[in-house]
């Protein structure tokens, strides 16, 4: 019998007994609830980590491409499942903001084991995947850049990595636009192994590429090196940081040893904490050395239990290229590094 017939009955009484009124309304309230569960406002389930607490999140919602178009996704980076794992969720804590710093290079110096390692700190918020704005979606606005950043509280830094940046004659202008406080930091890497690391990222998406020295050299006898070719192109740090110098002053660049950050990742990041004014809180706590890798990984990442190395891509094995070929590349880059070094105050023991 449904519950209107009951209420007929009551109404007319021809039912009087008490308990049947409690049924009746007891349906009448659990046909609300569900109703009210089905618009999903009754979720009595733990709020994921990051509604929560914003801080202690970072980055789970990253940009990605895909068909050559940046999609904003759900990053899936935790070993072990949290509440909320793979769940779009709002986060609608804090503000949108430029970023105060950004790792504007360079490419396979490190900078993707240098963001991941500053993502450990609460104070720090960042973009996941590269955004290529001021080099290339630029035309899409300050707005539209803004709108890729996370959710930051005061008092948290707001960052991105793109690499490209580095060397790109427009970005030092279009940055300074922006803000002319932006803090810069630049992982640099010997300009050989950088060249090497480069060559050997192409070569797994092109396994047919010429060799090494052919890309590098227009004639290896006389050690003339191809300048054109972007592997050894982007190593001429001095040149690059020239145009950088015309609109920021030395106190807005960070350094950092690329090298160092392999055999000293704490150390390195206690220099790149104090650039950007945060508390020291990511320790050598934080890090161990995998031997298999060899190279450092993180003890415990943010929302995760398990220890994370960075994937296949980073710290991959490169060809064996001659000690002759990559002789005459130092001796080619030297002076360009000494002027790098004069230039930045820093000896990163390239020679
Ligand atoms: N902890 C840790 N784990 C793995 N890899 C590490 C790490 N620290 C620095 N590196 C070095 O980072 C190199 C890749 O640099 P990037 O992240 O700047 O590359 S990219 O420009 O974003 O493609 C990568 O270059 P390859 O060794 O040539 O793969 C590494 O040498």
């Amino acid at each position: 019998m449904g519950c209107g017939a009951w209420k007929n009955r009551v109404r007319l009484g021809l039912v009087r007994s008490q308990p049947l009124v409690s049924v009746c309304f007891t349906m009448f309230v659990v046909f609300i609830y569900f109703f009210y569960c089905l618009t999903g406002s009754c979720d009595t389930s733990p709020r994921p980590i990051y509604e929560q607490h914003p801080s202690k999140i970072h980055s789970r919602s990253s940009l990605v491409m895909q068909d050559g178009v940046l999609r904003q996704v759900v990053l899936d980076t935790s070993a072990q499942p949290s509440p909320g794992r793979g769940i779009p969720v709002v986060n609608n804590f804090g503000k949108k903001r430029f970023p105060q710093a950004i790792i504007i290079g360079v490419k396979k110096g490190g900078t993707r084991a240098l963001l991941e390692f500053l993502r450990i700190h609460p104070d720090v918020r960042a973009v996941g995947a590269e955004a290529h704005f001021f080099d290339r979606f630029y035309d899409k606005g300050l707005d539209w850049y803004r709108n890729l950043m996370p959710r930051t509280l005061d008092g948290q830094i707001t960052m991105e990595k793109t690499p490209s940046y580095f060397v790109t004659k427009e970005a030092p202008q279009r940055i300074f636009r922006m803000s002319r406080s932006t803090k810069l930091i630049v992982v640099v890497r010997n300009p050989v192994t950088r060249a090497v690391s480069d060559y050997t990222q192409t070569l797994s998406k092109s396994p047919g590429l010429p060799s090494f020295q052919e890309l590098a050299f227009k004639n290896l006898s006389s050690g003339l090196v191809d300048t054109s070719w972007s592997a050894v192109q982007i190593g001429l740090y001095a040149k690059h940081l020239d145009i950088w110098q015309q609109y920021f002053p030395q106190s807005q660049f960070l350094f950092v040893s690329g090298e160092r950050l392999v055999w000293d990742p704490a150390g390195e990041m206690d220099r790149v904490q104090d650039f950007l004014g945060l508390k020291r809180l990511v320790t050598d706590k934080h890090f161990y050395f995998n031997k298999t890798k060899g190279f450092p990984c993180l003890k415990k990442p943010e929302g995760s239990s398990r220890p994370r190395c960075l994937g296949k891509s980073k710290g991959r094995p490169h060809p064996h290229i001659s000690p002759q070929v990559l002789q005459k590349l130092q001796d080619f880059y030297r002076p360009l590094n000494q002027k790098f070094y004069q230039m930045t105050g820093q000896d990163f023991g390239w020679d």
